[in-house]
């Protein structure tokens, strides 16, 4: 076994914010609630509840207040909410939001198209979120969106993530996530690219973000386990996608990494029975499948015994 491999590993749900941000058909704020009670019952401490961001820009979100008042908070579970300016962090706040993900992007073509702004003046957007958060005691953390590859530019540099990576250190982040926006990225180039960030960002407070277009999420979960990272977001039942990433698929299905950690002998504090039940009643609330090849195996044994 590998001495940097990870015993238990943190995995996040973002299902109820990235999964559900992209969805074209409304979806009841009590659907989302229920969703967020189901993870909760399936072991998850940490889930994206939602996101205070313009309505006008993701209409799917414009619930977030009523999403979080619906949540039973129980204790030991974050519930973490995008906060894209301090508008959204004054909603987050009302809300009794746990932590505030701040969203910046390696590619500046993606900042614009995503939050309307080049880089540089996003990190000037959150510097007051991520100081007033820490004001309040929220926790902050920062996504750096598009690190493996950008649906606009194409390639982007190591040296542009680990550059945003820092300046969200710099203006206060607690956590750094390193997103594959796209889904295009591979082992060899997620290695390179955490390998950099962690010479910046203490283990403890770094992840992954993988989105599945290209069916390398959980090869590119395995080589960050190679590298002790133990917190990645996942979206229960694959859902997801960004609505400024056209293409890009779902999150990688929080199923397939509990069953890829469970079989490595990383503990987790999921239950996986009760995690598909999770994905399939939100699947059957969008009346498709969950996008899990885990959980429909899963599902397909259940109906043969
Ligand atoms: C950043 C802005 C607001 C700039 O948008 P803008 O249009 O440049 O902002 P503005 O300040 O000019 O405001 C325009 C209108 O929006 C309102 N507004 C302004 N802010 C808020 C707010 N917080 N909450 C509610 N309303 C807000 C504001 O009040 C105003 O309303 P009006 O006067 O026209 O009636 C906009 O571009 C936006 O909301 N973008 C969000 C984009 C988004 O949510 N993208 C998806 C999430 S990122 C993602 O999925 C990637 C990630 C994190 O998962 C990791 C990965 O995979 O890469």
């Amino acid at each position: 076994m590998n001495a940097m491999r990870p015993t238990h590993v943190t995995l996040v749900d973002v299902g109820p914010r990235d999964g559900l941000q992209n969805e074209a058909q409304p979806v009841p704020a009590a659907t989302k609630i229920k969703l967020v009670h189901r993870l909760q019952a399936a072991g998850l401490k940490h889930i994206e509840v939602t996101s205070f961001v313009s309505p006008k820009w993701v209409p799917q979100m414009a619930d977030n207040a009523e999403v979080m008042a619906g949540i039973a908070r129980p204790p030991g579970v974050r519930h973490s909410v995008l906060t894209p300016n301090m508008k959204g962090f004054e909603g987050a706040l009302a809300a009794g939001a746990d932590e505030v993900v701040i969203f910046a992007a390696a590619s500046e073509a993606f900042s614009q198209r995503n939050i309307n702004c080049s880089i540089a003046e996003s990190i000037e957007r959150f510097r007051p979120v991520a100081e007033a958060a820490r004001a309040h005691g929220l926790r902050v953390r920062a996504a750096v969106s598009c690190a493996l590859g950008c649906p606009y530019q194409g390639e982007v540099g190591t040296d542009a993530v680990v550059d945003v990576a820092q300046r969200l250190l710099d203006i206060g982040a607690h956590h750094i996530g390193i997103a594959d926006t796209i889904g295009v990225g591979t082992a060899g180039r997620v290695s390179a690219v955490m390998e950099a960030t962690l010479k910046h960002v203490p283990l403890a407070e770094l992840s992954g973000h993988f989105h599945d277009t290209y069916g390398q999420a959980l090869t590119n979960i395995h080589a960050c386990l190679q590298l002790g990272i133990h917190t990645f977001d996942a979206s229960v039942a694959g859902l997801g996608g960004c609505p400024y990433a056209k293409g890009a698929t779902g999150n990688v299905a929080t199923e397939d990494v509990v069953y890829l950690l469970h079989g490595l002998g990383i503990h987790t504090g999921i239950d996986l029975d009760a995690l598909v039940d999770a994905g399939a009643f939100i699947s059957g609330a969008l009346g498709r499948k969950p996008v899990s090849r885990v959980a429909n195996a899963l599902l397909a044994k259940r109906t043969t015994h």
